[in-house]
């Protein structure tokens, strides 16, 4: 027999699988999905088998041992892999990447054996104090020393195997059948009748030294188990009743929880969805089912996770925890082991052992679609809902247009939770800053919601402000000649950020220190222009100097620990006023009067088809953070008190159709598929040429495409973007025509979830 194997998963370069032939005596125990050692070239390495075959004209070479005793990729992660490379057009390398964790990867080591100390001369004497050294990357200078005590002799160099994290295991204890002699051991012993950890048996008033005497006279054996780390139910709150709305949601889910069905758990702010959420997952876990739960960030998956653990068993994936942590809640999602896998749009392929639901809790995000917009987590999810029969739950005070839209379609059931659950009011003001100017203010503060801010103060209570912008000025401009700084790599205007003194580009991520003085001209006259968080921050300890103020964005919350911290601080009332950049805006459960929108101008005019969908569900949901417990009032500040995203606040249905209506006209989606191809070559000429030439090819193949661009959209990038109502026979035909432009050296990708027009 012979296996496929896919060599080394986390080497991008190497982008094929390999042949190798299965020795007789590991037949039948290595199946598809486990990996195994080979030899590669003149390294050893660890591969993924990809398939079991009985016929090979290309292995020579045989697996030298496996490297799990069973498949760490089911059957249904190599559908989602298969699902990929078809659907989003990913690679096969990168698509085996993508599902599995980090946690699972391999590293390789040089291991140096000292045979003879007496041969070794400095620096190497001084290097190996030990026998067996792990070679240092730093050592790399020494090359030819270490080369020339192999010759001689002196020492050896194997390669080793290094995996990340592994799977934890911990002791269990067992009766045997020798009865123990007291009536207090065989009490003990009896209880035992199947294996129990340690912690069990103590909590069951057994003492340690009486289990140890019990092993050591052979009554009690001990096995080794694999260790389930689980937040395991607390029990430790009464169930709430629900209210008409939230039982009405949870009789229709239920009804429908062992078929593929999609609903769209459509509840304003407040409305209780988490709670609908738990009941289903309570009808599951009776029937020994397990649910998935996505969100989006730390807070709230720890929110979640509170919410649930009083009556479920929990495990929770955030990208934030250590890799061990994330591979034992992957192993008890896995085995079956826990009821509920809390986790982000980046654990959308944990493999479940009877996955019963999925729940898409903050439909609305952003963050569902993958960093290179190849992967729309929401598609996945419909993929693992689809293959498994189970129903797939979208949830979201601000339904994105696609799924509203496939709703009045029917394609999904909606399911509504109009009423919140206190009944509070909330209130909606919309500040034309126009006119703050006509009358003089020249704050960032608009006088209604400087009123408001002081009241909530004077009361003792809080404020929450958004301000969407990181950095304390967009850019900075010198008077003198006009010039603005770009980043040097994609040409983007750099970003000021104050505190740290430095210019940073918000696409790619470069950075430079910034001097007062210009680049071009050499004059002092180089300002910041415009406004970011940390400036309204600035103006806000100014406004408000005894004002507790904490400001949450991607420079503060760099450190692990402190974004989870300053939501806690803030729902502990420790903080007055909380500034914050989108991460403050969804599903918190805040308990405040007073919300302030300010910066949202810039973001309807940004140059991405979804940019009024995604102004809309951020003012809308940062609306939503207040009046929860107590009555609330929004103050939204802008320049176009015209816009209909603006108009539209208040008026839903309207909102969604004057979007459906506009995308219908533009050609966009749900109504028109896109297609980003993007081009990279060795020169912008190249690829210039490469994305014009197909551009014609298609137009003149394809008359039922439009093609818009090529347009310049990276550093030596080209990019077309197609607009299709099927795509299909596009993507074969693209294909096809891929080998020729890797024989050019050119890279071709594609990119389904490009908003960027
Ligand atoms: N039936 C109920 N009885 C009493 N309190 C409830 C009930 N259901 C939910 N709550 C409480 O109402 C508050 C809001 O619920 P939840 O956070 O689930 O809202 P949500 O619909 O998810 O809102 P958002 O879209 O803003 O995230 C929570 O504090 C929750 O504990
Ligand atoms: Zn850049």
């Amino acid at each position: 027999m012979f296996a496929e194997v896919m060599v080394d998963l986390k080497t991008k370069e190497i982008q094929s699988s390999y042949d190798y032939i299965i020795p007789s005596d590991l037949e039948g125990f290595l199946k598809l999905g486990m990996r195994v050692v080979v030899p590669f070239g003149n390294m050893t390495r660890v591969g993924l088998i990809t398939k079991i075959k009985s016929e090979s004209l290309a292995a020579t070479k045989a697996i030298i041992e496996p490297f799990d005793m069973e498949p760490i990729v089911d059957k249904e992660l190599f559908h989602l892999i298969n699902y990929l490379e078809e659907e989003a057009m990913i690679p096969s390398v990168l698509a085996y990447h993508k599902v599995i964790p980090d946690a699972l990867s391999v590293e390789y080591q040089k291991v140096i054996r000292v045979m003879k100390r007496d041969g070794l001369k400095e620096p190497l004497k001084s290097l190996l104090i030990d026998d067996v050294v792990v070679f240092k990357k730093t050592w790399r200078k020494y090359s030819s020393a270490f080369q020339k005590a192999v010759s001689s002799g002196s020492i050896e160099i194997d390669e080793a195997i290094d995996q990340k994290r592994s799977i934890q295991t911990e002791n269990y204890y067992l009766k045997t059948t020798k009865v123990p002699q007291t009536q207090k051991q065989q009490a003990l012993w009896l209880y035992l009748n199947e294996p129990k950890r340690i912690e069990d048996i103590l909590d069951s008033g057994y003492s340690k030294q009486m289990v140890q005497t019990l092993v050591k006279m052979g009554s009690i054996s001990i096995q080794k188990q694999e260790k389930m780390v689980v937040f395991k139910p607390t029990y430790a709150e009464d169930s709430k009743a629900l209210t008409r709305e939230q039982k009405e949601a949870v009789l229709a889910i239920k009804e429908s929880l062992l078929k593929y069905e999609r609903f769209l758990l459509k509840g304003v702010s407040a409305s209780g969805k988490t709670e609908v959420f738990l009941q289903l997952c309570m009808e599951l876990s009776k029937k020994r089912k397990q649910a998935m739960i996505i969100t989006l960030d730390t807070a709230l998956i720890e929110q979640l996770r509170l919410y649930l653990n009083p009556f479920l068993s929990v495990a929770v994936i955030d990208p934030e925890d250590t890799l061990q942590s994330r591979l034992d809640s992957y192993r008890a999602a896995q085995t079956g082991y826990v009821d509920v896998l809390i986790t982000t749009p980046s654990g959308i392929f944990t493999p479940f052992k009877s996955l019963g639901i999925i729940i898409a809790d903050e439909a609305q995000d952003p963050s569902y679609i993958d960093y290179a917009k190849t992967i729309h987590g929401l598609d996945m999810l419909q993929e693992r809902a689809r293959y498994n029969n189970i129903p797939l739950v979208y949830a979201s005070a601000t339904p994105p247009v696609q799924l509203y839209y496939d709703a009045t379609l029917g394609k999904l059931r909606l399911i509504e939770l109009n009423e919140k659950v206190y009944q509070t009011k909330d209130q909606l003001q919309i500040v034309d800053m126009k006119k703050e100017l006509e009358n003089g203010n020249l704050s960032m503060l608009s006088k209604p919601l400087y009123d408001a801010i002081n009241r909530s103060l004077k009361d003792n209570k809080q404020a929450l402000i958004l301000a969407n912008r990181n950095g304390f000025a967009p850019y900075v401009l010198c008077r003198s000649c006009g010039h603005v700084p770009t980043c040097e790599r994609c040409d983007t205007t750099l970003t000021y950020f104050e505190n740290k003194r430095r210019l940073k580009c918000p696409h790619c991520g470069y950075q430079m220190k910034y001097e007062p003085k210009c680049m071009a001209c050499g004059s002092d006259k180089v300002r910041p222009v415009g406004m970011g968080i940390e400036q309204v921050e600035v103006q806000m300890k100014r406004t408000f100097p005894l004002a507790k103020i904490a400001r949450l964005d991607s420079e503060t919350t760099s450190k692990k620990g402190v974004y989870q911290a300053t939501i806690n601080a803030f729902k502990a009332k420790k903080i007055d006023i909380l500034i914050g950049t989108q991460m403050i805006s969804k599903g918190h459960d805040f308990d405040i009067p007073v919300v302030g929108i300010l910066l949202i101008d810039s973001m309807l005019k940004a140059p991405s088809y979804l940019a009024n969908e995604r102004c809309y569900q951020l003012i809308k949901q940062t609306m939503g953070r207040a009046g929860r417990k107590q009555a609330g009032v929004s103050i939204v500040q802008t320049y176009q008190t015209d816009h209909f995203v603006l108009k539209s606040l208040e008026d839903e249905i309207g909102f969604y159709e004057q979007e459906l209506n506009r995308r219908q006209i533009a050609h966009y989606p749900p109504y028109y598929q896109l297609l980003s191809i993007v081009f990279k070559g060795n020169s912008l000429d190249q690829a210039e040429r490469a994305a014009t030439k197909l551009k014609q090819q298609i137009i003149s193949r394809y008359s039922q495409y439009e093609v818009v661009g090529p347009s310049e959209s990276d550093i030596k990038t080209f990019k077309l973007m197609i607009k299709t109502g099927k795509r299909q026979d596009l993507k074969h035909w693209i294909q096809s025509i891929k080998q020729y432009y890797d024989k050019e050296n050119l890279s071709v990708r594609f990119y389904r979830y490009d908003d960027i027009v």
